[in-house]
């Protein structure tokens, strides 16, 4: 395990009861949240117990076959079985929830998540895009507990979830629900870890190294929202562009047109994530060479607009735009993106019935 930066210890800060968690729900176990289901169920003992919420079809095929997970390369999938439901109440109070929904899922799922709390429970949040929580304990951008009603409509996940809870994850793994029940990686990924407050904490340490002990390989950030911008300099830009053009990661690279247009929205994102205190060490150019290393890859958003499913439009490009407005940085770029993308969706959705 590494530790990206130096560290803060604060004492105020929610804790699990049990600990490492006996109890371990996978909200939303699609690509990435069934994937790393599948990987706690092949490596835990037998006394700690982990379910999977999910829906229709793919839990179908869950409870028929189990997850099977195909690693990238592997000749041979691995297959794990495990607890699966679409009612969080069927469930008892979990030690620490998972979330592997989309943002603009999370509202519709907070009462269900709210069915799987209790005191002590933690939540890793598996999330692209600026997350509902992000101004909790933050103490860099002057905005500390602002509330982005787009993110988080009426206040129902700081209500019902509450931000306290919240670990907050970044990750660099590509993944696919190819059909129900199987998912693809695309690459051997990592994700990145980080309590709202940048605390180095007992659980964040326990939850790091049940992970990890699972095969999946973790960092612990002390400045996770820089995490998250550095990452959303790319899907910001590749997502809705992906979305729009139904191109891969590696078509888009190899558009001189189209990749100067990413650059142009890496640059904005930058700039925001600076007016709000984040410090990116990456340059834009560094991160295209980044991006263009991925390779050939169908971005989550794609996979969204061609299973006629609606789009992380809001996590993803609006709340750059808003973001913008609030701290002054102009966002000319993503702002179209965000009219095309936003008809595009709707088009979509229209079509899909
Ligand atoms: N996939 C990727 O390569 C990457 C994704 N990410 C990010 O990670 C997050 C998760 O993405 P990803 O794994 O692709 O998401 P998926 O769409 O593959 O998985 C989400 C799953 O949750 C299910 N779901 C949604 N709402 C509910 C509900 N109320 N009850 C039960 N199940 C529900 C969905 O079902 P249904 O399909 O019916 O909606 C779907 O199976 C996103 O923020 C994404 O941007 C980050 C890096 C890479
Ligand atoms: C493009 C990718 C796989 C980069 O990790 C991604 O984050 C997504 O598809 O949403």
């Amino acid at each position: 395990m590494t530790y990206l930066a130096a560290t803060v210890i604060d004492s105020e800060h929610y804790a699990m009861i049990s600990s490492p968690p006996k109890t371990i729900c996978i909200y939303g176990a699609g690509a990435l949240g069934g994937a790393i289901a599948a990987k706690l169920a092949s490596s835990q003992e037998e006394q700690v117990h982990i379910s999977v919420i999910a829906r229709g079809a793919h839990l179908d095929g869950i409870r028929a076959g189990g997850i099977r997970l195909w690693e990238a390369d592997a000749d041979r999938p691995l297959v794990a079985r495990m607890t699966a439901t679409d009612d969080a109440g069927d469930l008892p109070p979990q030690d620490l929830v998972i979330t592997g929904l989309k943002g603009h899922q999370l509202g519709a799922a907070a009462p269900g998540i709210a069915k799987l709390l209790r005191a002590g429970t933690r939540i890793v949040m598996i999330l692209n895009g600026v997350p509902w929580w992000y101004f909790h304990r933050d103490r860099q951008s002057g905005h500390a507990e602002h509330q982005m009603e787009e993110l988080d409509p009426n206040g129902d996940l700081w209500r019902l979830i509450g931000p306290e809870r919240v670990i907050g994850c970044v990750a660099y793994q590509g993944a696919e629900v190819i059909s129900p029940g199987e998912i693809k990686l695309s690459n051997n990924g990592h994700f990145i870890l980080g309590e709202p407050s940048g605390e180095t904490t007992a659980d964040l340490e326990a939850i790091a190294a049940l992970l990890q002990k699972a095969g999946i390989n973790i960092s612990i950030s002390a400045r996770i929202r820089d995490d998250i911008w550095s990452k959303l300099m790319g899907n910001a830009a590749f997502n809705p562009i992906s979305a729009l053009t139904r191109g891969l990661m590696s078509d888009i690279m190899d558009d001189p047109a189209l990749s100067a247009m990413v650059g142009q929205v890496m640059s904005e994102v930058k700039a925001v994530a600076g007016a709000l205190g984040s410090r990116i060490a990456i340059s834009v150019e560094e991160r295209l060479e980044r991006s263009r290393q991925i390779g050939p890859v169908r971005t989550s958003m794609l996979q969204d607009l061609l299973a006629g499913k609606a789009l992380e439009i809001t996590p993803l490009v609006g709340v750059v735009v808003t973001l913008g407005k609030l701290t002054g940085v102009p966002t000319p770029t993503s702002a179209t993106i965000l009219a095309l993308v936003t008809q595009l969706d709707r088009k979509n959705l229209q079509a899909a019935g």
